[in-house]
């Protein structure tokens, strides 16, 4: 089904992004109690050190999925492009390096979401052209998640593309906590993308609904 923007706006409110390598216990449990939690989108990203590969990559993204799907949270696969067209997953997210998100889009079908990473107004704007329905604008704070991650680059970019008057969907990542999220949206993020700070917590469940709560506290603000 396709979305409207709203629809869209309100999916990336709080959003999981998380793969195997990211997580202390069983990564099917910690998305049960993060969903318990009111994660509002998840990203499956199997990348880096020790990540899954080929069979065991796709078997894990199938139950991953199966649970988004039970409680109705969107699933995005992360760079592999096939692997989402294969298991019609409900978009993909993408990098500089990959293909251009019109092409991505072509191959996946009008209704799916395609997000971009974007790092530079430059990149946001391509992003626009490009057809992108949101983009992932960061590292914000300082993050060990992403070992190649880009310059920290706080909430600059976020408040000048707002001050802009760009409206494209967004959401910060990188470093993300409870303490600093109120400030992601406050920049004039729609919502923020989290790894260890659901992933790596030994209370999922808590740790979302603490993410949930700061970001009602200033939503209304705006
Ligand atoms: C995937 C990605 N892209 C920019 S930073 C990052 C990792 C964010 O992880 P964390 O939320 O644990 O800082
Ligand atoms: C690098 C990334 C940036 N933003 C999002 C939402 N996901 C990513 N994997």
């Amino acid at each position: 089904m396709s979305r409207s923007i709203e629809d869209l706006r309100a999916c990336l409110k709080l959003y999981l992004v998380m793969g195997s390598t990211n997580c202390q216990g069983d990564p099917l449990i910690v998305l049960d109690e993060a969903i318990q939690g009111g994660i509002t989108l998840f990203q499956f990203r199997e990348k880096g050190e020790g990540a899954l590969v080929g069979d065991a990559k796709e078997q894990l993204a199938r139950q991953l999925q199966a649970r988004c799907q039970a409680h109705g949270v969107p699933f995005i696969v992360n760079d592999d492009v096939e692997l989402a067209i294969r298991m019609e997953a409900d978009g993909v997210h993408i990098g500089q390096d990959d293909e251009p998100a019109d092409q991505v889009r072509q191959r996946l079908g009008a209704h799916r979401i395609v997000g971009v990473s974007a790092h530079s107004m430059a990149e946001v704007e391509r992003a626009i052209s490009d057809g992108a329905d949101y983009v992932g604008i960061g590292p914000i704070y300082p993050t060990a998640t992403k070992k190649d991650a880009k310059a920290v680059q706080g909430t600059r970019l976020i408040q000048e593309l707002r001050e802009q008057g760009l409206t494209i969907p967004l959401v910060g990542i990188g470093g993300i906590t409870a303490e600093n999220a109120s400030d992601v949206i406050l920049a004039g993020a729609d919502g923020i993308a989290v790894v260890s700070a659901i992933s790596m917590s030994t209370q999922v469940k808590q740790s979302t609904e603490r993410l949930i709560f700061e970001l009602g506290r200033y939503r209304g603000a705006m």
